[in-house]
């Protein structure tokens, strides 16, 4: 489905981004793993095109995508959850679920209540102003915008980073009910191990830039744990 071919990435000068090769399949759910400051984040938003890519190549589906805007890769069917979740916290709950309707293949203007049925709070919450929620309720809110698209796959940059534990359980049911009961596809960043070897299938190690190691979370052992993951 989401391929990566050789890509490399700069900030200025710096190389951040070596020779990534990434290949995901449909169904699947991935986990990119890694220390702080390896590049993850980097890698999720040049597969969205906030970031241009500087050499290699992205395909989504079979179709090039190198070089599309990052609108129309959430057109393609992309769904974003950035890292801080970046909520429009002067707009309400209602109004934020609306802007990810814009990219809709089907130009429907009605939110689905299927987003309500996964996240009630949001739907408690709808007229409230986005800044008023907690970083929680913030996150399913993130969530829950990046589905209204209607998405075949989901990117999620730490969707539990600053969150408290009941809410980090409740995100990673969402996650694995979407991944493996309506088969939408995951690609994850994520530093809880915990939480990663719940919800994804399979792991790719990033450590300063290159991707180090790959594979079947239950190839995820102790010797990769220590050497690129624990602090
Ligand atoms: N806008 C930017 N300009 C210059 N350098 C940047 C920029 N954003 C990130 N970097 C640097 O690029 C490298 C990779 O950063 P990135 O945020 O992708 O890492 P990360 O693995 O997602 O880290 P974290 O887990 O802390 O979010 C880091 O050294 C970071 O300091």
């Amino acid at each position: 489905m989401l391929q990566l071919n050789k890509v490399n990435q700069y900030y200025g000068q710096s190389h951040t981004l070596w020779d990534i090769d990434l290949d995901l399949k449909k169904g699947e759910c991935l986990c990119v793993m890694g220390r702080n400051g390896v590049g993850k984040t980097t890698l999720l938003k040049t597969i969205m095109g906030l970031l241009p890519v500087k050499s290699g190549s992205i395909e989504f589906n079979g179709t090039d995508f190198t070089t599309l805007a990052a609108e129309e890769r959430a057109r393609a069917g992309i769904g974003y959850v950035p890292q801080g979740r970046e909520i429009f916290p002067l707009l309400s709950v209602e109004e934020n679920l609306e802007t990810g309707l814009q990219a809709r293949p089907d130009r429907s203007k009605k939110i689905p209540e299927r987003i309500y049925e996964l996240f009630p709070v949001l739907h408690e919450m709808r007229h409230r102003r986005g800044g008023d929620l907690s970083g929680g309720q913030q996150q399913q809110l993130a969530i829950g915008r990046a589905l209204a698209l209607d998405p075949t796959l989901l990117i999620l940059d730490e969707p539990t980073e600053g969150i408290q534990p009941n809410i980090v359980d409740m995100i990673g049911r969402v996650i694995k009910t979407l991944n493996q009961q309506e088969g939408l596809t995951v690609l994850l960043v994520e530093q809880k191990l915990h939480f990663a070897r719940a919800t994804a299938d399979r792991f790719a190690i990033i450590d300063r830039g290159s991707k180090v190691a790959e594979g079947d979370m239950g190839e995820l052992d102790e010797t990769l744990i220590k050497r690129y993951l624990t602090v």
